[in-house]
């Protein structure tokens, strides 16, 4: 991809998006009125929950698709915003009839239902805002059985609070003024709240730590704050499509709001595809139309002639095969992974669209010497580093080489705080780095990259490099120039529009280096860049870098087998065996160092890629 080419990436990015949004908006308003349209008044009331359930599912969405963390927590948040504006909008006259023992704080407010919204969604931020604090701690399985928790306690609790809900009896009276036109504008501004959000900043970082999170913290982004923040803002709109629920249903009970109802929107979900508003979206309509032609088979049918009997809960069991069919042929779902498009329409849109320009680098005057003194770490008794010291001068180049086992990672993740150190001290600059979470490190300017690649999969290239220099703090035009300018450097224009994880292998090594440099460190760990790559990549990532070092100063600490390569690029080489620094200088007193010699070749290692590949000899 030429540079100007590559310089209306973001453009045309933007436009898809703005396309991607339109095309669900259309899609959505186009089968909601096509229902009413063709089926009349009972289509009418297929097409307001289908639109009341695009809310929910979308709200769920937010966190669930964003984080890949599945929540059955959020029909507890649909509940609290059904009672709470329900409570609120309630009549007088009704609500002494139905809860007489209201206390006094909750009775006579008679709100509109618009108003009531209000203090429905705050009932869900504040419940989602205390949930929060243990439920974005957790990940995985953990996190989606608390969620179950917050289901069951909030559950509990509505039937517990009977002067204020009627305990498990109907909770009757609710103005029922969830029209079609409410419901389909409320289910539009949720799909273009939820685009928004997936596309932010915030959006973006949390997708980067569901596709790795290790790798997000190692940039710079907190991972917890990014979950709690999906979480509150999701647990908000679930509370607003709650209340939009009561609203059509004018009577329900705690038991509306328990599994069965989560169960259906978490199909949905699923069906349609989890990573994606369209694929949300897509999940409702396609069950709520599968729902509504089973419904109609439930009670019996002749086919052909002969008469089928009635199947109780042929609905349920049709969802359950739906679920089962998706997750076996598409586990993705419908939609997948990136959002569904439409081309045309974004290349209309980016028309006229303002262009990015592409950064200028600038150098980086590194002046931080990075200061490792006693450091140790043992795994069950074995130590993988031992009581080892060495430095690295600002702005050089410093090999870190040794046998496999050595402990030159676990030097890595120490100072990246992916491990914990047991003894010992590491500074950079004045800052001691021990003791910092991961989060920290990469604001310092110290950046990594990993020995096993460690890329956001279904983020495209130009998303990879983007979400980092968002994470270093710059605001999103010049993250953006940022972004496009160390693609450029690494080469990587050709393939920026394409997802990270479809790469072929050396583009993603040069995309875990691209990503660092949009940070704009004054110090990068480079972990093994050129293992897997043959002679030729080798040494031309070998010129790249040392490009990148001689125009821009970044200091580097590179570790690899390959000492050839480690040769070329370093000032001075620090060598680890068995946990321990052995030696350390220039490359060519590290050459004669008997100690080294040793650790390389005395122990019969002579086979070893290390020497094939000009170990010290
Ligand atoms: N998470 C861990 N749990 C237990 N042991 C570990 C862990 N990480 C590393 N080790 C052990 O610590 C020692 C040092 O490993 P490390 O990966 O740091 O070596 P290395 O020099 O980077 O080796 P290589 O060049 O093969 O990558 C090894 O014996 C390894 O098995």
């Amino acid at each position: 991809m030429a540079a100007t080419a590559l310089a209306d990436l973001p453009r045309r990015r933007l436009a898809r998006e703005i396309g991607q949004t339109v095309l669900i908006v259309v899609a959505l308003t186009a089968v909601a009125v096509g229902l009413w349209a063709v089926l009349g008044r009972s289509g009418e009331r297929i097409a307001i929950q289908m639109c009341v359930f695009v809310t929910a599912v979308v709200a769920l969405g937010v966190f669930t698709g964003n984080s890949g963390i599945v929540s059955f927590g959020h029909s507890a948040f649909m509940a609290l915003g059904a009672y709470t504006a329900g409570i609120l909008a309630l009549p007088a006259l009704m609500q002494r009839t139905a809860l007489p023992q209201l206390p006094a704080a909750l009775a006579g407010w008679e709100l509109s239902p618009w108003v009531a919204l209000v203090p429905a969604a705050l009932a869900g931020l504040l419940a989602a805002a205390a949930s929060g604090l243990a439920i974005a701690r957790l990940r995985g399985a953990s996190a989606t059985i608390a969620t179950l928790g917050l289901l069951i306690i909030v559950h509990s609790v509505l039937i517990g609070a009977r002067e204020i809900t009627r305990g498990s009896q109907t909770f009757f009276g609710v103005p029922r003024v969830t029209t079609f036109w409410v419901a389909l504008g409320a289910a539009v501004a949720f799909v273009v709240l939820a685009r928004l959000y997936r596309e932010s900043r915030w959006g973006l970082m949390l997708r980067a730590v569901r596709d790795d999170e290790a790798a997000a913290t190692a940039l710079g982004i907190d991972a917890r704050r990014m979950r709690y923040l999906a979480w509150i803002g999701s647990g908000a709109m679930a509370a607003i499509a709650g209340a939009l629920y009561g609203f059509m249903l004018g009577a329900f009970s705690p038991t509306t709001f328990y599994f069965g109802l989560i169960f259906s929107l978490v199909a949905m979900l699923i069906i349609g595809g989890m990573a994606t508003v369209s694929g949300a979206v897509t999940g409702v309509v396609l069950v709520t139309l599968l729902q509504d032609g089973v419904r109609r088979l439930e009670g019996g049918f002749t086919l052909g002639g002969v008469e089928l009997p009635a199947v109780f809960g042929l609905t349920t069991v049709a969802l359950s095969v739906a679920i089962l069919l998706i997750i076996w042929l598409r586990p993705e779902g419908l939609i997948g992974t990136r959002e569904a498009t439409f081309p045309g329409l974004g290349r209309l849109i980016a028309v006229v669209l303002p262009r990015r320009e592409i950064a200028p680098a600038a150098p980086v005057h590194a002046t931080q010497p990075l200061t490792v003194s006693r450091l140790t770490k043992s795994f069950a008794g074995l130590k993988a580093v031992d009581h080892a010291d060495f430095s690295v001068p600002p702005g050089t180049v410093t090999g870190l080489i040794g046998p496999n086992g050595a402990g030159k990672s676990t030097v890595v993740n120490l100072l990246t705080a992916q491990f914990l150190a047991d003894e010992g001290s590491m500074r950079f600059g004045e800052t001691e780095l021990k003791g910092l979470p991961a989060h920290r490190i990469a604001p310092l300017g110290l950046a990594r990259t990993f020995q096993n690649l460690r890329l956001f999969g279904t983020l495209t290239v130009y998303e990879n490099v983007l979400v980092a220099a968002l994470a270093a703090g710059h605001s999103p035009h010049a993250a953006s120039a940022l972004a496009l300018r160390e693609i450029a450097a690494l080469e990587l224009g050709e393939v920026a529009d394409m997802v990270a994880g479809s790469l072929p292998y050396g583009a993603r090594k040069r995309l875990e280096i691209s990503r660092c440099l949009a940070q704009e460190p004054s110090l990068i760990l480079l972990d093994e860049p050129a293992a897997g790559m043959n002679p030729d990549e080798t040494s031309d990532l070998a010129d790249r870098l040392l490009r990148l070092t001689e125009e821009r100063g970044i200091g580097l600490l590179l570790i690899d087998h390959d000492l050839e390569f480690v040769n070329r690029l370093s000032s001075s080489i620090v060598v680890m065996n068995r946990g321990k620094v052995i030696a350390s200088g220039t490359p060519e007193a590290i050459r004669r160092d008997p100690a080294v010699i040793e650790a390389y070749i005395g122990r019969g290692r002579a086979r070893t890629r290390d020497t094939r590949e000009g170990a010290p000899a």
